[in-house]
């Protein structure tokens, strides 16, 4: 029998995809990232009103504020990820928002288990961040299927040389409409798009949402995990609205 990756069994009475390694280190990244909430939430407490009607919320201001919050995606869109992926395949997944690791370490393990020799580029602009994410990626083992590249996304995204098969738009949601159309040309038939964030920053992402619900190469669809993500699959042969 070939050697089989041990999943963890176990995670709070519940299955989880990841192995056991890799699941320490979300786990740890996770509490830190509980523990940040409050901090969140006190800087967000003005803006409530205009998050929770929908409209559009400036991100300017004080950016520095979010240099050490890992802001991650939960453990619950991390398993769906990781199942999207691993049963999409595919040589090239791209990440907007790499922050500490967390999405990484899911879309990095789902490559690895596919066994397709794919590889995933993450993206951060912040310099400490991508320090931190390799280290997390690498206390995971995956640092063979993943790199991080540091600086702007708009910059570290250009001319991708891989047809891009899965690409997470986490970074800031008033970029994420710049990433889809940079890397929307590099996408293969069937790729998946996922959108975090939506239910957040739904005015923010409103005219990227639109664009990918009227445009006939998406296929679309919003769950309702982190208050809302957006899974689409690009169909490269459909004719553009
Ligand atoms: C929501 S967090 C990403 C969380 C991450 N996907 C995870 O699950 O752990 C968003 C990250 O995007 C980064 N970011 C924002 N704009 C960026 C840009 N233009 N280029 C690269 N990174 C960017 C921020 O610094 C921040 O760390």
């Amino acid at each position: 029998m070939t050697k089989k990756r041990q999943s963890s069994k176990v995670f709070a009475d519940r299955l989880t995809v990841l192995d056991p390694v890799a699941q320490r280190v979300i786990d740890t990244l996770i509490t830190t990232a509980n523990a940040q909430r409050a901090q969140l939430l006190k800087r967000y407490l003005p803006q409530l009103p205009a998050l929770l009607m929908g409209r559009s919320i400036n991100f300017k201001e004080k950016m520095s504020f979010y240099d050490d919050k890992l802001l991650p995606i939960d453990r619950e869109q991390g398993e769906f990820l990781y199942m999207l992926l691993r049963s999409r395949g595919g040589q090239c997944a791209v990440e907007f928002g790499t922050s500490f690791g967390v999405s990484s370490i899911y879309l990095a393990a789902a490559i690895r288990d596919s066994q397709t020799g794919g590889r995933l580029i993450g993206t951060e602009m912040v310099a400490a961040k991508v320090v931190s994410a390799r280290a997390n990626i690498a206390a995971a083992g995956l640092s063979t299927y993943a790199e991080v590249r540091e600086g702007d996304a708009r910059l570290t995204l250009l001319n991708l040389a891989c047809e891009v098969d899965f690409l997470l738009l986490d970074g800031w949601p008033t970029l994420a409409m710049d990433i889809l159309r940079l890397v929307e040309p590099k996408l293969s038939n069937n790729a998946i798009v996922v959108l975090d964030n939506v239910g957040h920053f739904r005015g923010n992402l409103r005219s990227l949402t639109n664009y990918l619900k009227e445009d006939r190469r998406y296929v679309v669809s919003e769950l309702p995990l982190h208050g809302g993500m957006i899974i689409a699959i690009f169909k490269k042969s459909c004719p553009q609205l």
